[in-house]
């Protein structure tokens, strides 16, 4: 089978380790796509790439173990024995498997042409395996978030929404509607770095642009801003667009081009946007029955109306004043919390 000038034991040792990493690797994921985000379509892709590794580990290539003379067994790094996060695990094995398929890829040539050809393949299989796993798990994370947090302006809105995130906040939009582009930026960069270190998600308001630059997890559009078609090319396919709608009408145009979420409101008058007319909670009713994709109440929400939204049918609320006007941001967020848990 080893082409001649080949015939030592180095290759299919190589072959053997890194058959050996990939399938590992590729093990790790799997069990995140079906215990984590309950995705068996993404756990049967790993299932059938862990098959098809196997197929290639022949008696041949185990043979050629030498575990006790493998000089490679003893060496870690630090970085191997701490992970951080799920997002942190995930992306450490996933950079594994693709490392181990491009090893079999370039070796496998020289052992046979036709596994040189099949983990090109799968490399890229990979490739695509991770730009979902990406976009599911912040999806997951989004749908879990029974709390959103919109900003509002202020001098203090770093210390705000960290005070906000220790309450146990897990989603924040960054909404700041006259702030020069460079002052929005340098925002947005440390909010977003700020949300990823308490493991929540960042989105911004409205600009697209922005959000692809911070490498926010999503973007919020209004009827006014941009179209889900265009962000959806700023912003790539991993990331989540919602839109804010306010009848019937706009939510089913709003799901027809692709919203991952809907806002859903004003439900009472707010002064945080003055010229838009309250939509009541039929409109929250009506989305409880009839949206597909998660929805979001808004506008003019706090601790004294929740249970009236929550009883209208919502599980998602997003507020600004009710935690950027707070005295005290973190117990507001577990007040807050604490009745949206009891739904
Ligand atoms: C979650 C959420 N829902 C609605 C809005 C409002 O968006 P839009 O209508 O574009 O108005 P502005 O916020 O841009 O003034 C939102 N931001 N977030
Ligand atoms: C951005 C936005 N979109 C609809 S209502 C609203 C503001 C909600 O602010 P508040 O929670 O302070 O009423
Ligand atoms: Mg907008």
């Amino acid at each position: 089978m080893l082409k001649e000038t080949h015939n030592s034991l180095s290759i299919p040792r190589i072959l053997d380790a890194n058959l050996n990493r990939a399938r590992e690797g590729l093990r790790i994921i799997e069990e995140w796509c079906r215990f984590g985000l309950e995705n068996s379509q993404l756990a049967d892709n790993c299932k059938q790439m862990r098959q098809e590794i196997a197929r290639w580990h022949t008696s041949e290539l185990r043979i050629a173990r030498d575990t006790p003379n493998d000089p490679g067994t003893a060496l870690t790094h630090p970085q191997e024995e701490t992970r951080s996060s799920i997002d942190h695990l995930l992306q450490a094995n996933l950079c594994r498997i693709q490392e181990a398929l491009r090893v079999l890829e370039e070796y496998g040539k020289l052992y046979q042409p036709q596994m040189g050809i099949a983990f090109k393949n799968m490399r890229y299989q990979v490739y695509s395996l991770e730009s979902n796993l990406v976009k599911q798990t912040r999806y997951e994370k989004y749908k879990k978030s029974p709390l959103y947090l919109v900003t509002s302006p202020d001098d203090n809105i770093l210390s705000i929404v960290e005070a906000a995130l220790q309450g146990g906040l897990t989603l924040v939009q960054y909404r700041d509607k006259n702030s020069e582009d460079t002052i929005q930026l340098e925002i947005a960069q440390k909010l977003c770095q700020l949300c990823h270190k308490y493991d929540a998600l960042f989105i911004m308001n409205d600009r697209a642009d922005i959000a692809l630059s911070v490498n926010a997890d999503g973007v919020h559009l209004g009827q006014q801003d941009i179209s889900i078609a265009l962000a959806r090319q700023i912003v790539g396919p991993n990331r989540i667009i919602g839109r804010s709608t306010t009848n019937p009408q706009e939510m089913a145009k709003a799901i027809a081009e692709g919203a991952d979420y809907i806002g859903v409101g004003p439900v009472y008058a707010t002064p945080t946007k003055p010229d838009k007319p309250a939509v009541g909670l039929d409109y929250v009713n009506y989305a409880k029955e009839n949206s597909p994709i998660p929805w979001v109440a808004i506008g003019g929400i706090d601790l004294n109306n929740l249970n009236d939204v929550i009883s209208a049918g919502a599980q998602q609320v997003a507020v600004v004043r009710a935690i950027m006007k707070a005295d005290n941001p973190t117990k507001a967020t577990q007040e807050l919390l604490a009745k949206l848990s009891l739904k």
